[in-house]
């Protein structure tokens, strides 16, 4: 991206309007964070990443359905917004469905929508995504993972453009531009037969792929300083900045978590410090990470498991324990009750969840 138009970027978003305003984003995991009006949250510094962005940038004003593609935690979602909030269907609604959050027959209902007595438990009408989404942009995330029966509806509907609820009789066309992401392979999820060939074709218009954080070292100091401000402020604890040695650790690190990974370092690290105020390398723990955070290391392990996290600061910390519960609380507050949703937003079972609400009070 040129200078001119960075700085265009971070004035318009500076001045909460403009062409590259990216607004509402939700980009924190963490449920204190709350979104802010025209908060940049994009965080970019690597060449890698400005490319990325040109081209979300060049596709964003058409119609075009995107496929954005990349391992778990790079990103997909912020830059379904961004490509939203920069293409003329700004001011219209954004929508988004997990398709792996939610078992196939409440994903059905949630995209198409139902009619009241469709099926028992159908107390009233519900008006799908679809509907919602109406003249917007509507996010099929983890798109992979959307039942085979459900795939074939989809693509009914991006082909005809109308949509119709469960037990519903009446066709309402949609205008809708679709972004999908997915973390998996979708041409071999096709291969293998999980995937319908024709929706494949149809998502897969413009795919962008976005890489992982350690294709783009340069961007781990500016992401890494951005969320321990973040966090210092959604912890509510003093300000506190990253010393050169826990920079260049957290630098050596590759990240199969990525941002996401990134962020859950960096929270134990503000956690860990108490009242240091430079977070220095003896605060940087990556513990054994894989493609998901480890639960350990988040300090929400299994009840029956030693907690290494506590025993560091003696059980029954308060104040950890009350950070603790203030995150979990809040994100399930953010994902409407949902414990599946708040599990895989925090990057622990949905168990530790369900044992952790059994243990707090009403
Ligand atoms: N460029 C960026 N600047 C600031 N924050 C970012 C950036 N990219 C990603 N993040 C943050 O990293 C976290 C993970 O991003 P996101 O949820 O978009 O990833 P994802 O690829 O959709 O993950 P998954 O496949 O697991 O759903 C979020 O908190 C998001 O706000």
């Amino acid at each position: 991206m040129s200078d001119e138009k960075e700085n265009e970027f971070q004035r318009s978003a500076a001045e909460g309007s403009g062409r590259y305003l990216v607004r509402n984003l939700q980009t924190l995991e963490l449920p204190a964070l709350k979104p802010r009006q025209g908060a940049p949250n994009f965080v970019f510094k690597d060449p890698l990443s400005y490319k990325v962005r040109e081209l979300a940038e060049s596709v964003a004003p058409t119609n075009s359905t995107v496929l954005l593609t990349g391992e778990s935690g790079v990103g997909k979602e912020i830059f379904a917004r961004f490509i939203h909030y920069a293409s003329k269907r700004s001011h219209k609604p954004f929508e988004a469905v997990n398709c792996a959050a939610l078992a196939p027959s409440l994903l059905e209902s949630e995209l198409f929508g139902h009619e009241k007595g469709a099926f028992s438990g159908a107390v009233a009408q519900h008006i799908g995504v679809f509907e919602r989404a109406n003249s917007g942009t509507l996010l099929l995330d983890e798109v992979s993972e959307m039942p085979v029966e459900l795939q074939a509806k989809l693509l009914r509907v991006i082909q005809e453009r109308e949509v119709s609820r469960v037990g519903g009789t009446e066709t309402i066309p949609v205008d809708i531009r679709i972004i999908a992401t997915t973390n998996r392979d979708l041409e071999q999820c096709v291969r293998d037969g999980e995937f319908r060939q024709d929706l494949y074709y149809r998502l897969n218009v413009f795919p962008l792929k976005i890489p992982a954080l350690r294709e783009r070292p340069k961007d781990i100091a500016s992401l890494a300083k951005y969320y321990v401000g973040h966090l210092c402020e959604s912890l509510d604890v003093q300000g506190k900045s990253l010393s050169e040695a826990a920079l260049k650790r957290l630098e050596g690190y590759d990240y199969p978590g990525n941002i996401r990974e990134l962020i859950n370092v960096l929270e134990r690290a503000v956690i860990l410090s108490r009242d240091a105020r430079v977070l220095d390398p003896e605060h940087i723990h990556f513990g054994a990470v894989s493609a998901q955070p480890d639960e350990s290391d988040f300090g929400l392990d299994e009840d029956t498991e030693a907690d290494d996290f506590e025993l560091r600061f003696k059980a029954g910390d308060d104040q950890l324990t009350d950070i603790r519960r203030k995150v979990i609380l809040a994100t399930l507050e953010r994902y409407g009750g949902n414990q599946t949703l708040t599990a895989q937003k925090l990057g622990v079972s949905v168990r530790t969840i369900h044992n952790k609400l059994k243990n707090y009070d009403p």
